[in-house]
């Protein structure tokens, strides 16, 4: 893939770390901007998009933005896009706890990107998704809700898992592939 540039918009340096590994080797180059959009409330689709045409606004170019959320199949996918709050307010205990009155612990990881070609463009949306289950606390937590989130077939939390395994896997990963594609295609 030839080079190319982008600028990921986005406040957690953890997303970034991850972003650029699983893009190392494709030539696409990541800039960074930090700056704290304000996220509406609705659907992870709807947030995703009004996240991303108000970023492309204020850097009056093309940008990426992403969304994360965790859905809990017994609460028909909350916390879903709110699950930073969730986590922020509740802890990783209270995200099991969310959880003590049903057998079905499962839950999915989405990740949703979306990319703007610039302002007054409608944002096009990427989604990748890993499901797992929501398990008591476990590896070192240095990013998120990785240390509840144990990937299916794998035995392992997010955070038990190295780097590599994890951008192997992840809902991060799965929606960067099908970004990849479409950056592909904008340039031939
Ligand atoms: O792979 C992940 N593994 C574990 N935890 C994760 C992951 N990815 C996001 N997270 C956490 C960060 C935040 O508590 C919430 C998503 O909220 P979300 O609004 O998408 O992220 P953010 O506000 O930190 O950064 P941004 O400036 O890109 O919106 O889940
Ligand atoms: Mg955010």
């Amino acid at each position: 893939m030839a080079d190319k540039r982008l600028v990921f918009v986005t406040g957690n340096p953890m997303k970034l770390q991850e972003v650029r590994a699983i893009l190392s080797q494709s030539g696409v180059e990541i800039d960074s901007q930090n700056l704290d959009i304000p996220e509406l409330q609705g659907t992870t689709q709807e947030i995703a998009i009004d996240k991303c045409r108000r970023a492309a606004e204020i850097l009056q170019g093309p940008c990426i933005t992403e969304d994360t959320a965790l859905c809990y199949e017994a609460l028909n996918g909350l916390p879903g896009p709110y699950i930073k709050y969730f986590l922020k307010e509740c802890g990783l205990e209270g995200l099991n706890k969310l959880l003590a009155g049903f057998e079905n612990k499962n839950a999915y990881a989405l990740c949703t990107f979306a990319y703007s070609a610039g302002p007054g463009t409608e944002p096009i949306l990427f989604e990748g998704r890993t499901y797992g289950k929501i398990v008591p606390p476990r590896g070192a937590g240095k990013f998120g809700w990785n240390p509840v989130f144990e990937a299916d077939g794998t035995g392992k939390t997010f955070a038990e898992m190295t780097e590599d395994e994890k951008n192997a896997i992840s809902h991060r990963f799965r929606a960067l592939e099908k970004l990849k594609v479409h950056l592909q295609s904008l340039k031939s």
